[in-house]
């Protein structure tokens, strides 16, 4: 393969730059400051793929390849997004336990001449029923704290999970296999 355009990942998350690091893309990280509550009104799948784009669109300048991408974590019609301390965090749990929620990851990327693609991608979660103690533990590690639902499927979050029903990235932060498809698609691996 030729060599590949730099993507501009308009992100502060460390999941998604090292789900593009093990992808080996070359990648420059610039997050994009936003105001969230701006789009606090949409149901939460538009919601997340609107944030992505407005994410996108902060960042692009002509010329460049840029993704951005947003998790909405949502039960039933109920958007739970980051806790703000561990008490919340365990509060966030206690109504996940034995549960199924939504994640909904919407991205957007933005090609160099300012055409903007964006979708959204959705996973279902089962969360066990968790002890009293369980909710303890996990809230005072604080993994959850930086993260939509307060919970990290990808480090000791993965004990609260049951089950996935969609794909792991997507809870994750980032739909890579579909990402990379619509990279494919819109022409970043060159002229298809
Ligand atoms: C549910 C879940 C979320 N998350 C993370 C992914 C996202 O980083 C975060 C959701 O918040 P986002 O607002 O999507 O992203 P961010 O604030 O981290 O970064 P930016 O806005 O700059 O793009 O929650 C996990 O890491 N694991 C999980 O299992």
């Amino acid at each position: 393969m030729t060599s590949l355009p730099t993507l501009i990942l308009a992100s502060q998350s460390p999941r998604r730059a090292e789900l593009l690091k093990r992808l080996s893309l070359p990648f420059e990280v610039r997050p994009a400051d936003i105001d969230e509550e701006s789009l606090g009104h949409l149901e939460p799948a538009p919601m997340a793929e609107a944030l992505a784009a407005k994410k996108a669109q902060t960042i692009w300048q002509p010329g460049q390849w840029v993704l951005a991408a947003d998790t909405v974590v949502a039960l039933d019609t109920e958007v739970l997004g980051k806790p703000r301390n561990p008490e919340e965090n365990k509060a966030f749990l206690r109504r996940l336990s034995g549960r199924i929620h939504t994640v909904y990851t919407g991205f957007a990327i933005q090609q160099p001449e300012g055409h903007l693609h964006s979708e959204v991608v959705e996973a279902k979660v089962a969360f066990r029923d968790l002890q009293e103690w369980e909710l303890e533990w996990y809230a005072s590690s604080g993994e959850g704290l930086d993260k939509a639902g307060g919970y990290g499927a990808q480090g000791l979050g993965m004990v609260l999970i049951e089950r996935i029903e969609g794909d792991f990235y997507t809870v994750m932060g980032l739909p890579v296999s579909r990402v990379w498809q619509r990279l494919y698609e819109l022409g970043y691996f060159g002229q298809s």
